[in-house]
């Protein structure tokens, strides 16, 4: 099976990759994350994810290509990943005591131009937070370079009121997605290396 190359500087992403035990290596997509105003999240995290795929798969025509892209979005209003901690409060002060969306887009694309794509959508619901307690959050730093300004699987799991969907897609590979796709392509898992 020719290489695998993640198209992402993602840690979360690297650790999910990690987990499935495929031997692939990570390169970072270097794309312009711009798009139309006027696309939906769904939209928007498709173009991106393929867009992502396709700059690294221009550079390795011979390898395999995973890109991915998320948003979060609540109540119509779109979120990527804050800035600073002030944007991350906004953000968080926007999802607590709501329901939102993590839509994550993926795109494999292959050696002969083959294209697996996705998008997968979880929803969830998280508790209202005092004041107090959300600076104490902030104090943890788990907002920075996460959509959404929250970690689900570190101590971020304590605003989870209620999650529909995959969990891995939360932390920014839908991998129950991604093995479909990987395993629609062909790969092979579980070999004796
Ligand atoms: N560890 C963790 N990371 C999260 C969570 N939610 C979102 N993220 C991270 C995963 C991604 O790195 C980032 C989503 O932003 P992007 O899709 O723009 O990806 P990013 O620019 O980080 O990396 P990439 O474009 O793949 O090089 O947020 C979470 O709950 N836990």
């Amino acid at each position: 099976m020719s290489e695998l190359i993640l198209a992402s500087t993602s840690s979360a992403r690297r650790a999910l990759m990690d987990g499935l035990g495929l031997p692939y290596r990570a390169e970072a997509p270097g794309v312009d994350e711009v798009v139309s105003p006027h696309l939906s999240a769904e939209d928007a995290v498709r173009e991106l994810a393929s867009r992502k795929a396709r700059a690294v798969h221009q550079r390795h025509p011979e390898a395999w290509v995973l890109g991915a892209d998320q948003l979060v979005e609540v109540a119509g209003e779109i979120l990527s990943k804050p800035q600073d901690r002030n944007a991350a409060r906004e953000q968080l002060g926007k999802l607590l005591g709501h329901t939102h969306a993590i839509h994550t887009g993926v795109c494999l694309v292959g050696p002969d131009g083959q294209v697996h794509e996705a998008v997968e959508t979880a929803r969830l619901g998280f508790y209202a937070l005092s004041a107090e307690e959300l600076e104490r959050y902030l104090d943890l730093d788990e907002w920075v370079g996460c959509c959404g300004s929250y970690r689900v699987e570190s101590a971020g799991q304590a605003l989870l009121e209620r999650l529909e969907g995959d969990r891995s897609n939360v932390q920014g590979l839908p991998m129950v997605t991604v093995v479909r796709l990987l395993r629609s392509a062909g790969f092979r898992f579980f070999e004796r290396r």
